[in-house]
């Protein structure tokens, strides 16, 4: 069994990144992001500050729009397209979750698609589907780029996904469909989650359930990708796999913390970088 170590490939990239930006600025354009905060959720908070530290740290002008919990619908859309129109900024991003009088579609909608950085506008979920993709949702691209840097073949390869979210699981099967894997989704619905799990090759893991994989779902030598991100009791981060006995039967494995959330902010990074690069070369 090996670890798939998300922290030591997102500082890789990030100083490959810094490279490219610092070429970047000398041209004249300095890649901007805007992330919009709604009210003070406390694990936003804490997201946020590191996607703040991480792009202040490449040298992008970062900014952190925060506004109140109860601002209107229609106020904070007024704001996403003062940022549309805002050359300074190659990417927008608004944290999720929204407060509920906020129709998240309508925020999406938007986004200009070219600024959409997260990659949840359906313009930019339908060129990724279609494989000509614009905007990747930054966790799934994060899990590419483990499989790339860690030799995993991914032709004919069996890949389950547990998780069918806009954000993740969706997302996730294009990609992975488009590596030639066979690709199945898996929910809370499905019948007979072990059976299917217990065929994968591949297994991403998107529950959002403490610790609920436990090696009896997991194939010999099955790669293991966890995106979970849970508090257990004493408030610790806890992901969706068991890693201490999954990592048993796994070839390969992602821990948590450590694993494909620092990944998630690097790929952020290098969606604003590539947006920014795009306003002076295409
Ligand atoms: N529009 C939008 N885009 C997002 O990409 C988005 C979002 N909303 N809402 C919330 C989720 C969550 N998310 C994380 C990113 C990095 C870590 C991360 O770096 N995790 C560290 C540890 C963090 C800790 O210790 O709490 C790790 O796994 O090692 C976690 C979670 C992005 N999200
Ligand atoms: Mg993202």
């Amino acid at each position: 069994m090996a670890i798939i170590d998300g922290k030591a490939l997102a500082e890789k990239m990030q100083a490959d990144l810094k490279t490219k930006t610092d070429k970047l600025i000398k041209k004249g354009i300095t890649p901007g992001l805007v992330v919009i905060l709604v009210g003070e959720d406390p694990a936003s908070q804490v997201y946020v500050k590191n996607k703040e530290r991480v792009a202040n740290n490449l040298g992008f002008n970062s900014v952190v729009r925060r506004v109140e919990e109860t601002i209107s619908e229609a106020d904070l859309l007024k704001i996403i397209n003062q940022y549309n129109l805002d050359s300074q900024f190659h990417g927008i991003l608004v944290q999720l979750p929204l407060p509920k009088h906020i129709d998240e579609e309508k925020v999406l909608l938007t986004i200009d698609p070219q600024k959409d950085v997260d990659g949840f506008h359906p313009l930019n979920m339908g060129k990724l589907w279609e494989g000509n993709p614009l905007m990747i949702p930054s966790t799934p691209a994060g899990i590419m780029e483990m499989f790339k840097e860690y030799n995993v073949d991914l032709t004919g390869k069996n890949a389950v996904i547990i998780g069918r979210s806009n954000i993740v699981g969706k997302p996730m099967a294009a990609l992975l469909l488009q590596e030639n894997a066979t690709v199945t989704i898996t929910h809370s619905k499905t019948k007979d989650l072990k059976d299917v799990t217990k065929q994968a090759d591949i297994l991403v893991v998107a529950i959002g359930v403490g610790h609920f994989i436990t090696a009896d779902f997991v194939k010999n030598g099955a790669v293991v990708i966890d995106v979970g991100m849970n508090r257990n009791g004493e408030g610790k981060l806890i992901g969706d796999v068991k890693f201490d006995e999954v990592s048993e039967v796994a070839s390969l494995i992602t821990p948590v913390p450590g694993g494909v959330g620092p990944m998630t902010i690097t790929m952020l990074m290098e969606q604003t970088y590539q947006a920014a690069w795009r306003t002076i070369n295409d």
